[in-house]
């Protein structure tokens, strides 16, 4: 469904601890995900697992390497306020995110009492989003790439927001999507929802892809190499 190939992706920084200026993100990562798998992605703070999420959204090119994806799939990444139109209401960036990820606009019409009420944004769902607190803004960016639909669904951290009720009925639907044979690619940092959701995990550590697999396996290898020896 979507390939890396020998994808390497390096930053331009000012700190001089990087090699002359240079970052580098990621060193020659090439993976496959399958159709209607639920891939994890685990590993440290800042060891690039958002970067290959927005690699596999196209919104960043890879500095070299290949990114295929199979013609006419689209791809959505599934972040915090990402994209949002801050001085447009709940209802109007809805609207437009559902039309970006494909939908004709009536069908996007068709979609915002659902994702009114799924959000439970109440009248807030007519409100400027810059009145948003954070957890509105991911009830309100979950639910519209939820009920949207696209082929490959990128999901950053979002579960961990909003919430207890919201995160719970949150995970269930998307439990419910990935069930519904939907592709999906999950960054979390919680062992519980990778478990539970997740076919396979990659773990990355240094650029490189360090384990792959089960993701109970993979995990408990991730867990131990972040304990003291
Ligand atoms: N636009 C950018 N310019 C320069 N450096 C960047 C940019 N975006 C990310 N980075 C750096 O690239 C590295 C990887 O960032 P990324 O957000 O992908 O990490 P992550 O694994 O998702 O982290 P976390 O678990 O904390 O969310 C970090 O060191 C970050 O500071």
């Amino acid at each position: 469904m979507l390939e890396l190939q020998n994808v390497f992706l390096n930053f331009h920084s000012s700190k001089g601890t990087f090699d002359s200026g240079v970052h580098h993100v990621l060193d020659d990562v090439s993976f496959k995900l399958y159709e209607n798998e639920t891939l994890g992605i685990i590993g440290r703070n800042g060891v690039g697992k958002t970067t290959m999420l927005r690699i596999m959204a196209d919104i960043l090119a890879p500095t070299s390497g290949v990114v295929r994806k199979r013609p006419g799939k689209t791809a959505s990444l599934l972040t915090i306020g990402l994209g949002h139109k801050v001085d447009l209401s709940g209802r109007d960036n809805a609207l437009l995110s559902a039309m970006l990820q494909g939908a004709s606009r009536e069908e996007a019409e068709g979609f915002l009492e659902e994702i009114k009420e799924f959000s439970e944004l109440g009248d807030s769902f007519e409100e400027p989003v810059k009145n948003y607190s954070s957890g509105m803004k991911s009830r309100l960016g979950f639910t519209t790439a939820l009920l949207s639909r696209v082929d490959i669904l990128l999901v950053d951290e979002i579960l961990s927001v909003g919430d207890a009720e919201f995160r719970a009925k949150a995970e269930r639907a998307m439990k419910e999507r990935i069930m519904g044979n939907q592709t999906v690619v999950f960054v979390s940092h919680s062992d519980q929802q990778v478990k539970a959701l997740c076919d396979r995990v990659i773990w990355i550590d240094g650029g490189k892809i360090c384990g792959e697999g089960n993701p109970d396996e993979v995990i408990s290898a991730y867990r131990k190499s972040l304990r003291p020896s």
